[in-house]
């Protein structure tokens, strides 16, 4: 009985001479039990063959050879490297190959040079229907052909050829081989492995920069582009689909123009599979009758095998298919199939994303040509014309501005212009009303606080300063800004960070600031209720804007603008204002400037009754009082009243004028020499005009 205490350390080699089983060698034989029957050790080292052993023991050797190699190797094709001279040696093989059926038959690794014999692929075939092995003396050389179970539908083919190599060698191939398949399902099975954690870290790296890529096309031609390494096949093509057309867009689309194909959702396998929802694997297109073929006769490519996998939103639905196209080395596999599963959930969230995120872009884009188009400053007056002048050369610059004039005249429009005319329009701005935010909170709402700095600060919050970043923050109301708050904001302008309340951090700030007042801010300067040195740093450019009864031109401009904007609101045709109205709009005072203007004008919009805008729809608008007013006719008789109405008319519409008579004509809607002869029979001779 031999008792082994220990399992064969791989890395003690034998004393036992290698190679040639048919050498015979200086075997030592000796005694295994004491003679006392006491318990005897032996090692693998020690152990002893004698002659009959001398074959078994040399096919020993060699697989624990084999194992060695196994051990120190990290691919089968370092373990073939260095197993297969030793194995020539062995077998006094002058060649030995290995050949693989995947399903067609390749070589996949040879050691010696090849002789004239074509390799007998029939016989290959029937030593792996068998399971066994085979000598073969009928070819120009010997050979040993030996069959290797991989398992998994691989097979393995090894040949061994020689002039010295005889059917003697058979048991040995057969031992051999067996131990081979082991070591290289072992290998495999690590390589395998290997690849899977290779393939894992590939497609970390992939998921990690999907976020950053914001245009689905490129994001698609990505993932295709990494699919095609990861899976190693020739092609790959995300399909996005559209239930509400039945279409699908495929995406990259090679040999097609744009790159990109339309198909409707009902044809071939992508379609299958996004209505079904199923993975769907063919190792042979040309007996799948589910396959289109259409898109290959197309393009000219020609597609043998194909992996596709649904691709599914956030809801679980489908939202289109990923495909992978002809596999480079024998057909798509199981572990392709799970690869492709794993990556998809990820390329289905990043195609929502991009898809969200252009939609977000788009109509970003249409916000900003709308409020670019809709600060347009309304006017014709000498005023408006100038205004729109100084504030298309200050939007190009970062100079603070201080807007001047009474409530509704527009000095949020002047400020949101400067913003939107100028480079900084991508950026944000923001308007703060300084006389709505209590004293106690003004700090916080534009330096922002942090967390715990006060019972209700339950969480951090930016400040407006903050959330304006590259862009215009606009002060609104800024004479009733408290002195405490004044001061502050001075060190925010001064020295160009600003520190969240409860914070000791002071974050750097690039925001243009615009501010605005309808009080007498010098006169507040005087009583000391505003701070001078702010005054200064806020009116490096200050801009008054005059009220409305002062630019009279404006009246029908704006009015014609705003019934316009309103019409499209109440899904009705472009409202006009009659005569009669555009004369009472004309006198009126407008003491709420534009604001009343616009207000009026939505809700005649709204409520008017036919085509265009009577005086009677404005009466009712217009206070009874100042109506009354502005009535002074009404002691009159109908005639004498029409002229004396159309005597203060025309002087008033001269006045607007300043005296030019040709624009004073034209917007009386008369011509030059009618309006002399108008005034002629109205007795008019002075109107301080120029004749
Ligand atoms: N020149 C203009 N062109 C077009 N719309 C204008 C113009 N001026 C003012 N408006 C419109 O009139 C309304 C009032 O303007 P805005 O809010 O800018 O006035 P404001 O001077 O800032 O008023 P407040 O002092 O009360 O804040 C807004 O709806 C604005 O769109």
């Amino acid at each position: 009985m031999i008792h082994t205490k220990m399992k064969p350390n791989l890395s003690e080699s034998f004393s036992y001479p290698v190679g040639n089983h048919s050498r015979s060698s200086d075997v030592r034989i000796g005694p295994f039990m004491s003679q006392s029957g006491s318990p005897r050790w032996m090692s693998w080292r020690s152990l002893r063959w004698n002659s009959e052993m001398e074959q078994l023991g040399s096919i020993v050797q060699f697989c624990d050879r084999m194992l060695q190699f196994l051990c120190d190797s990290s691919t089968s094709d370092e373990f073939l490297k260095q197993l297969l001279p030793e194995m020539a040696t062995e077998f006094s093989a002058q060649r030995i190959c290995l050949w693989q059926r995947t399903p067609k038959w390749k070589l996949l690794t040879e050691l010696g040079r090849a002789g004239s014999d074509e390799p007998d692929l029939r016989q290959f075939e029937e030593i792996l229907d068998r399971g066994e092995s085979s000598f073969n003396a009928q070819g120009t050389v010997p050979s040993l052909m030996v069959p290797l179970e991989m398992g998994a539908g691989n097979s393995l083919v090894l040949v061994m050829e020689g002039n010295r190599v005889d059917s003697s060698m058979l048991e040995s191939s057969v031992a051999c081989g067996r131990f081979l398949s082991h070591c290289l399902q072992l290998i495999n099975s690590g390589d395998s492995l290997g690849d899977e954690i290779f393939q894992l870290q590939k497609m970390l790296e992939v998921v990690s920069r999907l976020p950053m890529i914001h245009e689905t096309q490129k994001l698609l031609e990505y993932l295709a582009e990494s699919a095609t390494e990861l899976v190693d096949c020739d092609r790959a093509s995300i399909f996005v689909w559209s239930k509400e057309s039945s279409e699908i867009t495929a995406c990259p689309a090679l040999g097609v123009e744009g790159n990109t194909l339309r198909l409707p959702d009902n044809v071939g396998i992508v379609g299958e599979v996004i209505h079904s929802g199923r993975t769907i694997r063919v190792d042979d297109v040309s007996h799948d009758e589910r396959f289109h073929g259409k898109v290959d006769k197309t393009s000219g490519y020609q597609t043998r095998n194909l992996l596709c996998v649904p691709l599914r939103g956030s809801d679980n639905e489908i939202i289109g298919a990923f495909e992978v196209i002809n596999k480079n080395e024998g057909l798509f596999t199981a572990a392709d199939e799970q690869f492709l599963l794993r990556i998809a959930p990820h390329a289905a969230a990043a195609i929502v994303n991009t898809k969200e995120h252009e939609t977000l872009t788009r109509s970003r884009a249409n916000l900003e040509e709308q409020v670019t188009r809709g600060v347009r400053l309304i006017g014709e007056s000498p005023a408006i014309e100038a205004l729109r002048n100084t504030v298309d050369r200050l939007a190009a610059t970062d100079l603070p501005v201080l807007i001047l004039g009474e409530s509704g005249t527009g000095k949020e429009v002047v400020s949101t212009s400067l913003h939107y005319l100028g480079p900084r329009a991508k950026h944000p701005f923001v308007a703060v009303n300084c006389a709505a935010i209590a004293e106690t909170l003004l700090e916080s709402e534009l330096f922002g606080h942090i967390k715990g700095a006060f019972t209700d600060a339950s969480e951090n919050r930016k400040g407006k300063f903050e959330l304006a970043e590259g862009g215009t923050i606009f002060l609104d109301e800024i004479g009733d800004m408290s002195l405490g708050g004044q001061a502050k904001l001075l060190r925010v302008l001064e020295q160009k960070v600003v520190t969240p309340v409860g914070g000791s951090q002071n974050i750097p700030i690039n925001v243009r600031i615009v501010a605005a007042t309808n009080a007498n801010l010098l006169e507040s300067v005087r009583e000391k209720k505003f701070r001078e040195d702010l005054y200064y740093r806020l009116s490096v450019v200050t801009q008054h804007l005059p009220p409305l009864r002062d630019r009279p031109e404006d009246i029908l401009p704006l009015a014609q603008f705003f019934l316009k904007q309103f019409s499209v609101q109440a899904r009705r045709p472009e409202l006009r204002l009659s005569s009669e109205a555009r004369l009472r709009m004309q006198s009126h005072s407008w003491p709420g400037n534009i604001r009343e203007l616009r207000n009026l004008m939505e809700r005649v919009a709204f409520l008017a009754n036919g085509d265009q805008v009577e005086a009677e729809d404005l009466a009712f608008i217009l206070s009874p009082d100042e109506s009354l007013q502005n009535e002074p006719f009404l002691e009159l008789g109908l005639n004498d009243a029409t002229s004396s109405f159309q005597r203060e008319f025309i002087r008033k519409s001269v006045k607007r004028v300043n005296g030019n008579m040709s624009e004073a004509a034209r917007l009386m809607g008369l011509h030059r020499s009618n309006l002399y002869r108008k005034m002629r029979h109205l007795d008019m001779n002075e109107v301080g005009g120029e004749q």
